[in-house]
């Protein structure tokens, strides 16, 4: 009822196939400083607090006057060059190759049964083992603190799996919207949300955001951001063009599913599926004319090996039209919420603080609730799932998405400091975003965020900095910035950043 969206909007001959960028050859522009950014000019050794302190004093990698990225450039594809040159400078900077310690055996998800006592070393032979096939290798590098490790040797052969391997099986899904669980060969699942609407399209202002769709490029997008920001909490998500008929109608052994399918009357091959929301004819998916564009997310392990507890937002929206939920009119709500279990304890607060700023950047509303995994207790990362209602406008932000921060006043060191970083021309952030984007196989059909996108995010994370900026203003009781910054980085001080 709310803001129909049916076969006739969808622009069928819209899709245009437009060749894919061209990887960078010209390396000239790239920022050869950040190589080596653990040395300085005189080739000494920096400790990590060097590095971290420069970043806050803004003169960690020198101005590079000639990169002239964006609204200047004449040429895309040179854009794009610089863009992912940015991408790997970023990468490859000590705040996203922080030491860390050897990760104990109850820090791992999952342990392989071998022979062998296990120890460290035996799990990090059988995650990147060779017998395994990728999404194993996913599983079994999932951690306490992180789902997958940087640099992850294993991304690339993940997100190429899931976007060619053979799809053998479709089937229903639990959720309010359209989606299928889909099944490869070696015993691979993914999730699959389709295209449901262009990417050009703005969120209706009229539609309560409990009512939006979901775009399959947000979730995309969502896993490519989560992981520039350096959280990796989002499991790998591709995109794909899908073959209504042959990948899905064929293989599904779900009657119900297979009964939706109809041919529309310019030829296309549709169907609208079984959930709660939006599954019916009028908001059937249809392929172009069986090609449909979707994304493919790796399924976490199944809950009999690793269940997950769901935690209820603090700062949930009221899902009524009529209803404003009590954080929205008490100033002080962070108060009562910094004394309860489990945000009094631990680096929960932060941690969902670190949520928070990934939810504005893309303006996802939706995050009611989250997810953690329940061997880690309190004292793990949280999942960030169920990312489809984001980029749905960016002519607008939407502040209350950051309310927890501007109440709470408090984030993780690293956070800010990479935040810090993304805000700096030479990493900036929708140009790594743009760069990250380009490699993922949609990218040929088109751009997977439109540049107003893009562009709004580089304007989100300026009102996250200017927010800090301003809980750090404020008069507080104890003095300096240790009541807004969680110094996570302490355990660093006297270490030597690693090696290029
Ligand atoms: N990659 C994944 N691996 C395993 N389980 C997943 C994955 N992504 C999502 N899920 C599970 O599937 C459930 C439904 O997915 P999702 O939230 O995306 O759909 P939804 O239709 O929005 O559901 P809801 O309306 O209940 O939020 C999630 O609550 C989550 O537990
Ligand atoms: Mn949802």
């Amino acid at each position: 009822k709310e803001a129909p969206k049916n076969l006739a909007r969808i622009n069928y001959t819209s899709v245009g196939m437009s060749g894919p960028a061209e990887p960078p050859t010209d390396t000239t522009h790239r920022d050869s400083s950040n190589k080596d950014a653990n040395k300085d000019a005189k080739g000494h050794v920096q400790t990590l607090s060097d590095v971290l302190l420069s970043v806050k004093e803004g003169k960690n990698a020198p101005m590079n006057t000639q990169v002239n990225v964006g609204r200047h450039a004449a040429n895309q594809a040179e854009s794009l060059a610089s863009g992912l040159s940015k991408l790997e400078a970023l990468f490859d900077h000590p705040l996203y190759n922080m030491p860390s310690l050897p990760i104990p055996d109850e820090d791992w998800l999952l342990k392989v049964k071998s022979k062998v006592k296990a120890n460290h070393e035996d799990i990090q032979w059988n995650s990147s083992s060779n017998s395994h096939p990728p999404w194993l290798r996913f599983h079994l590098g999932i951690s306490r603190w992180q789902l997958y490790p940087h640099p992850d040797p294993n991304m690339e052969l993940l997100t190429q799996h899931l976007a060619t391997h053979r799809i053998v099986s479709a089937g229903k899904s639990g959720g309010t919207q359209l989606k299928l669980v889909m099944s490869f060969p070696n015993y691979g699942q993914a999730m699959f949300k389709p295209m449901k609407q262009e990417r050009d399209e703005e969120t209706n202002y009229n539609l309560y955001y409990f009512s939006d769709f979901e775009r399959h490029n947000a979730e995309i997008a969502a896993f490519h951001l989560d992981r520039i920001l350096g959280y990796r909490r989002i499991p790998p998500v591709v995109g794909r063009l899908v073959d209504v008929v042959t990948e899905i109608k064929d293989v599904t052994t779900d009657r119900k599913l297979a009964r939706t399918f109809f041919t529309s009357p310019v030829g296309s091959v549709c169907f609208y599926g079984q959930c709660s929301y939006y599954c019916s004819t009028e908001h059937a998916v249809c392929g172009r004319p069986r090609d449909l564009e979707a994304s493919l997310a790796f399924m976490l392990p199944d809950l009999s090996l690793a269940s997950r507890r769901t935690w209820r937002s603090p700062w949930r929206r009221s899902y009524s039209r009529s209803k404003l939920a009590k954080w929205r009119t008490d100033p002080d709500y962070c108060s009562t919420v910094k004394k309860t279990s489990p945000y009094n304890k631990g680096t929960r607060l932060v941690d969902f603080i670190d949520m928070v700023i990934l939810d504005f950047l893309m303006s996802n509303m939706d995050r009611h609730h989250y997810e953690t995994f329940e061997k880690f207790g309190n004292n793990t990362f949280l999942l960030h799932l169920d990312n489809g209602r984001a980029f749905g406008r960016h002519s607008k932000d939407e502040p209350s998405i950051l309310a927890p921060l501007q109440q709470c006043c408090r984030i993780r060191r690293s956070t800010w400091l990479r935040l810090r970083l993304l805000s700096l021309p030479q990493y900036r952030l929708s140009d790594v975003m743009r760069a990250s984007l380009s490699h993922d196989t949609l990218h040929r059909v088109a751009p997977l965020l439109s540049e107003p996108h893009l562009a709004a995010l580089d304007r989100r994370l300026k009102t996250v900095l200017e927010t800090v900026s301003r809980c750090q203003e404020r008069p507080s009781k104890d003095g300096g910035e240790g009541e807004v910054i969680y110094d996570d980085t302490a355990y660093l001080k006297d270490m030597v950043t690693p090696a290029g």
